[in-house]
């Protein structure tokens, strides 16, 4: 990009640059770094509206505190490309989210600056807490700095870690970045309650009882105030946020660096939990981004002086699709169905289920672990719940999925998107394990279909049985085969033969969505080819039978093989001493990168030819 349009921005290689830069020429670093960011992502892609609204907050934190000595934990990551801009990778950031490029998280291996590898969330206060206690063991003077939003704020382990921060001496800052916005509008009583203390009702109550004046005062008198009146112990309604033991400053203007840098100072210079209350807008500083953050919270490439734009091409329908109209569809048959989700409305498809059935959607906002105990709560009362649910964050509620769900047998259907490699969001999001931590779950059966008409139907028959079932599908589009109509379930636990092979020399068990690239493989090699549906429960008849006509068994899926399907088949082939060569292919032992997904898979030998390949191999050997 032109030293002409960023001339500032440019001699920026590190925050101690910065540092030196005088503090009048910060709030043309800001714009020139927002035009940065915008350059940037829409030329890559990635999330904008989240990262428009920290670059103030980022020049202040880095221009204030000794970065990396003092350590900054962004919660979730997503809005850390200011952050990475400014701390020597603004050169780099042409590669975001791609093969070999900046991820789009913080990442430890990428830079000293990233303290903490993240993009779940809420995970940030703990993280920082731990850097801070870790500070004081080691008898270390540096500060830990979490930067959390208001939907991350709202998940169960930011709780734990403020319970368990405030009653420590550490010098902990947790900064509130509340922009009044999840990836959808906030949900829940946290979200209210920052409402109120925004719109000032907690100050004009502390007012009425003639305890305060601090609504009226700037920031910096209003935090001197606060001090004083706390050091006096005069009474002043605490925020909630006190009563953990924070000491609590703001709000204050997360945009304007005259409030930030003196407040950010003062903290500074402050002692053990600080909570710093920081309001912000999404997409601040891009029009349309401020006008529809939801649209700009993760868009691909746009023109920046035109927008986002519908493409002029009907776009396929993607599985995420498959499953919202069918949601509908069976909402409609059915009353008893609910459908839940943790925050993920737009990304798992919910957006017309919300609009149509209202009174049985449920944003439980950014909680999985609730949101899975939840389901199995109306469960017991003879609903039909649906978690739509990205295989990635199911992780966060499996103890929930085992105890409240699978022990006691509740009819729940998970219905797991972002199943197999994601792509840009790389390995914090791959759903490469859902097979393996659900299949070793007593009363749990896990669907596996190979395309979008399958999807419909597993979907049924998942909701169709009197006990949980999770239906994994991946993210975008599949092959094209268009669902039908109708809301009738296959059978139970059932594969389907799709290719007989002559020779019967190799049977290729497929589990999903890898079908296709099989059937492509089995061309060439002359492979029987059954879409196996189900990896558990197995079908061990289809398996058996293969097992006997066949040289050499092949199982196929895009989940780990340690643990997974094709584990399920040896577990299965080995319980009835049937001894088999057999070549399991799957995601291996390592975390895997972010990338397009399609060249992700074939680097792992998962596209026709390197199944073909692995294939031959194995008969060579
Ligand atoms: C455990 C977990 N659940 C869901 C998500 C998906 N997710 C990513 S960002 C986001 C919204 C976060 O809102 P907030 O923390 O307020 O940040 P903002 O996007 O407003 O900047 C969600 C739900 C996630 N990353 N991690
Ligand atoms: C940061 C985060 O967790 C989400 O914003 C995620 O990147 C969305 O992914 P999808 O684009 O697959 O919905
Ligand atoms: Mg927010």
């Amino acid at each position: 990009m032109s030293t002409n349009t960023y001339p500032l921005l440019q001699s920026i290689n590190d925050p101690a640059e910065m540092r030196r830069l005088p503090r009048a020429q910060l709030k043309t670093l800001a714009a020139e770094l927002r035009g940065y960011v915008i350059d940037s992502v829409s030329k890559t892609g990635g999330h904008l509206s989240s990262n428009l609204g920290t670059v103030e907050l980022t020049v202040a934190l880095h221009a204030v505190f000794n970065t990396p000595h003092d350590r900054i934990v962004w919660d979730v990551g997503h809005q850390t490309y200011p952050h990475k801009i400014l701390t020597g990778r603004r050169d780099r950031m042409s590669t975001l989210r791609q093969m070999g490029g900046l991820s789009g998280f913080p990442q430890r291996t990428e830079s000293e600056y990233d303290t903490f590898g993240t993009a779940h969330s809420s995970t940030s206060i703990s993280a920082a807490l731990g850097m801070a206690m870790a500070a004081k063991q080691k008898g270390e003077d540096r500060r830990a700095i979490a930067v959390i939003g208001d939907g991350a704020m709202t998940a169960g382990m930011a709780f734990e870690a403020l319970n368990n921060g405030g009653v420590t001496d550490a010098n902990l800052l947790v900064i509130l970045n509340d922009n009044d916005m999840s990836i959808s509008p906030p949900v829940g009583a946290l979200n209210r309650y920052l409402a109120q203390l925004m719109s000032g009702q907690f100050y004009a109550k502390a007012r009425d009882v003639g305890k305060s004046v601090l609504k009226q005062v700037p920031p910096l008198l209003e935090l001197a105030k606060r001090l004083e009146q706390q050091a006096k112990g005069m009474v002043v309604p605490a925020t909630m946020f006190e009563q953990f033991g924070f000491n609590y400053i703001g709000p204050i203007d997360g945009h304007d660096l005259d409030s930030l840098i003196p407040t950010l100072e003062n903290i500074k210079g402050l002692k053990g939990p600080q909570f710093l209350h920081v309001v912000t807008k999404k997409g601040q500083g891009y029009k349309m981004a401020e006008a529809d953050p939801i649209a700009y919270h993760g868009p691909g490439k746009f023109d920046p002086a035109v927008g986002l734009v519908k493409s002029a091409t009907p776009a396929k329908q993607t599985f995420t699709q498959v499953f919202g109209t069918w949601l509908c569809d069976m909402a409609a048959k059915d009353q008893r169905l609910v459908g839940i989700t943790p925050a993920m409305r737009e990304g798992s498809g919910m957006v017309e289920f919300h609009k149509r059935f209202p009174g049985r959607y449920y944003d439980v906002g950014i909680a999985e672990q609730h949101a899975v105990t939840f389901a199995g709560g109306m469960a017991c009362e003879g609903l039909k719940p649906v978690v739509a649910i990205y295989s990635t964050f199911l992780q966060r509620g499996y103890d929930q999925l085992i105890h409240d769900v699978a022990l006691q047998n509740l009819p729940v259907v998970f219905a797991l998107d972002r199943a197999g490699l994601v792509g840009a969001d790389g390995a914090t999001h791959a759903g490469a394990y859902d097979v393996a931590f659900v299949r070793c779950i007593p009363n749990m059966s896990m669907a596996c279909p190979a395309d979008e008409r399958e999807t419909r139907q597993l979907l049924s028959t998942a909701y169709a049985q009197n006990h949980p079932v999770c239906v994994r599908y991946p993210r975008g589009a599949g092959v094209g085969v268009a669902p039908l109509e109708s809301l009738d379930a296959l059978p139970f636990g059932k594969g389907e033969m799709r290719r007989e092979s002559t020779s019967k020399k190799v049977a290729i068990l497929a589990f999903g969505t890898l079908l296709y690239p099989a059937l492509q493989a089995a061309e060439a090699l002359d492979a029987s080819v059954a879409n196996m549906r189900w990896a558990k429960p197995l079908d061990e008849e289809l398996l058996f039978q293969l097992a006997a006509e066949h040289d050499l068994i092949v199982t196929l899926e895009d989940s780990c093989i340690m643990g997974g399907a094709g584990t399920a088949v040896m577990e299965a082939m080995a319980a009835h001493g049937v001894t088999k060569n057999v070549l399991q292919l799957g995601l291996p032992d390592q975390f895997i990168e972010h990338g397009d997904p399609v060249k992700l898979l074939a680097l792992q030998g998962l596209d026709a030819e390197g199944i073909e390949a692995s294939i031959r191999k194995r008969l060579a050997a």
